[in-house]
């Protein structure tokens, strides 16, 4: 189920948004010790990062990871890697603990058993903010993918899957659908009216390897909140 959030301005939504988040992170931190949160990439969530990097709580307690990643060099500006480091991981953020995604040259099936088995220190995450693009993906879950019925299995481990979308650039590295489904906060956040559109035409069927966004916001035990803002 979904929970709108709407803001007058992106300004407005970046600034509400990180509050909240940082508010989360300090409340898991004081219930166990620590917290996690996974970020999407893309281009959406630049003033978020900014927003929240200079929140002023326990960093040092926290785990930053991505929720997903083009397998690309870390110094590549499509690297959502970079754009966590140069405008999330600065200013009191920066004490905070970065697992990165991109650790190795090879994407190899060893090397995703790995980074599953190093994740499964931090998660279940406390926090996962989700993107979307126009076709309905949602972390590296593509619809055009020969992995969306794989990356969509409830029935799986939660796992970092690589995927190889034929309508986006890159080989991909993702959370699972099971892996992100846990998070104990989901969050979908996107702007624009284009994107407004697109949330109405996934909430319009249920098929959600058409549409993998769907699966998130139509899943009647977990509730996403959807920040969204023109
Ligand atoms: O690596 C990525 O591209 C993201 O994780 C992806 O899921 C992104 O969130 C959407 O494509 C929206 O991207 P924009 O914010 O650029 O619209």
């Amino acid at each position: 189920m979904i929970i709108n959030n709407t803001f007058k301005s992106r300004s407005q939504l970046d600034r509400k948004f990180a509050q909240r988040i940082a508010k989360q992170l300090t409340t898991a931190i004081s219930d166990k010790g620590y917290a996690s949160i996974a970020f999407s990439g893309g281009s959406t969530p630049k003033g978020l990062f900014n927003e929240l990097s200079n929140k002023n709580i326990d960093w040092s307690n926290v785990t930053i990871t991505l929720v997903d990643d083009r397998w690309v060099d870390t110094a590549s500006k499509d690297s959502n890697d970079r754009l966590l480091r140069e405008n999330l991981l600065q200013n009191y953020a920066a004490k905070a603990t970065f697992f990165s995604l991109k650790q190795a040259e090879n994407l190899s099936e060893q090397y995703l058993a790995n980074i599953t088995e190093q994740a499964s220190r931090f998660t279940p995450l406390d926090v996962v903010i989700l993107g979307m693009g126009e076709d309905g993906h949602t972390a590296s879950i593509f619809p055009c993918s020969a992995q969306v019925h794989q990356g969509l299995d409830e029935l799986a481990d939660p796992a970092l899957i690589k995927v190889v979308p034929t309508t986006a650039p890159y080989e991909r590295v993702t959370f699972n659908y099971a892996a992100i489904i846990q998070a104990s906060h989901l969050y979908l956040h996107v702007v624009g009216q284009s994107k407004q559109d697109v949330i109405s035409q996934a909430l319009a069927d249920d098929d959600a390897t058409a549409m993998p966004i769907r699966a998130f916001l139509q899943n009647k035990d977990k509730t996403c909140n959807i920040f969204w803002a023109e």
